[in-house]
């Protein structure tokens, strides 16, 4: 039987360089031979994708929201991460459960507590092995997505307050769960960022 395989994370707001960084550790994790499943939240499954389409466009309630956050995730343990990481593959996905803590949490004003019922709920005690969490001021972070020409969702849309509270909430996040967390400044040139990501995961692999 292999051993369990490792989950890997990215968190941060929205334009801090996650999808940038995500794609870049797959193709090196890939480059060093491991087995890799590269995914996202929401989404990550037929369903969830699906999901994904009506939670960025469709106005809700914000418990909707969080629970349709934490369905997509159900789906998504079951059909993608739990298999994987049983067969010694290595996971890593483009937000997980920090991001409801941080975005229905911080951003919008639900319980802390009620987010933690969920996560219990859903996910037992799974956590992932390490989260990186790209740090930017909300600001440069809307500055970098307005660059980038694509029409924002409708989280994108929402004012930099918002941003800046979803921040706070990954703040609090990562010093509830300081071992597994790992904070990136997301103002340093993607360069020196891989620089930084090589050396913390080159001791993992
Ligand atoms: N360190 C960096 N320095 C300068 N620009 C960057 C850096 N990292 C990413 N960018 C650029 O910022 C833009 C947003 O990056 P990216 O799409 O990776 O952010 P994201 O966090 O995945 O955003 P979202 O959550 O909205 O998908 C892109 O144009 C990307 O090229
Ligand atoms: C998992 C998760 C995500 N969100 C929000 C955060 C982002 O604005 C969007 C996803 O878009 P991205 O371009 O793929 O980053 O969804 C959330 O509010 N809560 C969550 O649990």
């Amino acid at each position: 039987m292999s051993a369990r395989g490792r989950f890997i994370t990215l968190e941060g707001i929205d334009g801090a360089g996650k999808s940038t960084h995500h794609a870049w550790l797959v193709d090196y994790l890939r480059g060093k031979g491991h087995p890799v499943v590269s995914t996202r939240e929401p989404g990550g499954t037929s369903l969830g994708e699906k999901l994904r389409g009506l939670l960025l466009v469709e106005p809700m309630h914000l418990e909707t929201e969080a629970l349709l956050m934490f369905a997509a995730r159900r789906e998504h343990l079951a059909e993608v991460i739990e298999p994987a990481l049983a067969r010694g593959h290595w996971v890593v996905s483009d937000r997980f459960t920090d991001a409801s803590f941080a975005y229905q949490g911080g951003g919008r004003g639900l319980a802390w507590e009620k987010l933690r019922q969920l996560e219990q709920w859903v996910q037992g005690e799974l956590q992932p092995d390490l989260t990186l969490l790209f740090d930017l001021d909300a600001g440069l972070a809307r500055q970098r997505l307005q660059g980038t020409g694509n029409a924002p969702d409708r989280f994108e849309r929402e004012q930099q307050e918002f941003f800046e509270r979803v921040r706070a909430a990954y703040h609090r996040r990562a010093e509830e769960c300081a071992t597994r967390f790992y904070l990136i400044d997301a103002r340093l040139s993607i360069e020196k960022i891989r620089e930084s990501l090589e050396e913390r995961i080159s001791s993992d692999c």
